[in-house]
């Protein structure tokens, strides 16, 4: 089960998924020079970050959007580098987040979990329904793969629709959190987590004593960290002995070099020197 391999990669190295969210603006202009094409640009960049935090990172998360915006350039180094990370059997997770009927679903699922954009983890939105996960089941089943399926998002607006409560006060994401973890006990890991994970922001600290509590087999992906003011204290709570999920940070790594004067320079030292900071902030928080 993909669970066993994300958790010993937490084991070793430490919770933080290093998110490459890469907006073209991001990547220094003398760097960017260098290239040729757009797509050689960004995927350089990419190869840049990753080797840089490879062993210090538990997996990596790719936003297609940021690819996507770059049309089949972007695409293509969506493309490069999943297959560099993959090749360097380091986890991958392809933020897609996919919610549709059944059928289109099955296309979804073989565009991501096998050809030119294969991941092993890809993100989906459950709020459609259960049905609408079904085509991904038989690829976490047979071929190693995951999904992060979300629950409490990071956002402001998570307010909005996951807070609705039903006539007892619990809520939309609290009743999609435990029919998650319900359709994940039949793809349990060894190591007590499911290969259905689920995806909860480290924007709430109250949320995530709860949530952490009850979805005791579901494995986290916690976003919000950095740049969207969530801390140590708001994701540690998510975890349990320091694994059972991974904190992502995107724009607080890949940004790293714009605090540090001449950065630009050697932006994959700062982003590593982020992710050490990031991952002894929670490592001290949890030995509190
Ligand atoms: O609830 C959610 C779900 C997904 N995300 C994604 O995580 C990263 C966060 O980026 P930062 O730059 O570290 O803020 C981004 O890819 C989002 O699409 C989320 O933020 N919240």
């Amino acid at each position: 089960m993909i669970a066993d391999i994300l958790y010993h990669e937490v084991e070793k190295k430490g919770p933080i998924c290093v998110g490459l969210d890469t907006d073209v603006s991001y990547i220094p202009k003398n760097f960017m020079e260098k290239f040729n094409t757009i797509e050689e640009s960004i995927f350089r960049f990419n190869q840049k970050i990753i080797d840089a935090t490879s062993d210090i990172a538990a997996c990596f998360k790719v936003q297609i959007a940021y690819y996507e915006a770059c049309g089949l350039n972007g695409l293509m180094a969506y493309k490069k580098t999943l297959e560099y990370l993959r090749s360097l059997k380091l986890i991958t997770i392809a933020d897609i987040k996919r919610g549709d009927i059944a059928k289109t679903a099955e296309m979804y699922a073989k565009a991501h979990f096998e050809g030119d954009f294969e991941s092993d983890y890809i993100t989906v939105n459950p709020y459609m329904g259960l049905d609408s996960l079904t085509p991904y089941l038989k690829y976490v089943k047979e071929n190693q793969k995951g999904l992060f399926a979300l629950i409490r998002t990071s956002n402001p607006g998570a307010e909005d629709i996951q807070y609705i409560e039903d006539r007892k006060g619990i809520r939309v994401y609290q009743h999609v959190g435990e029919k998650l973890q319900k359709l994940g006990l039949d793809f349990m890991g060894s190591c007590g987590y499911s290969s259905i994970g689920g995806v909860v922001g480290c924007t709430h600290i109250e949320e995530g004593l709860d949530l952490r509590k009850k979805l005791n087999h579901t494995f986290f992906l916690i976003p919000g960290y950095g740049a969207q003011g969530g801390g140590a204290k708001e994701a540690a709570v998510y975890l349990r002995n320091g694994n059972g999920g991974v904190v992502n940070s995107s724009r607080a790594v890949l940004l790293a070099y714009k605090k540090v004067e001449g950065g630009e320079n050697e932006f994959d030292i700062c982003a590593r020197n982020e992710v050490i900071k990031m991952r002894e902030e929670i490592q001290n928080e949890l030995s509190i």
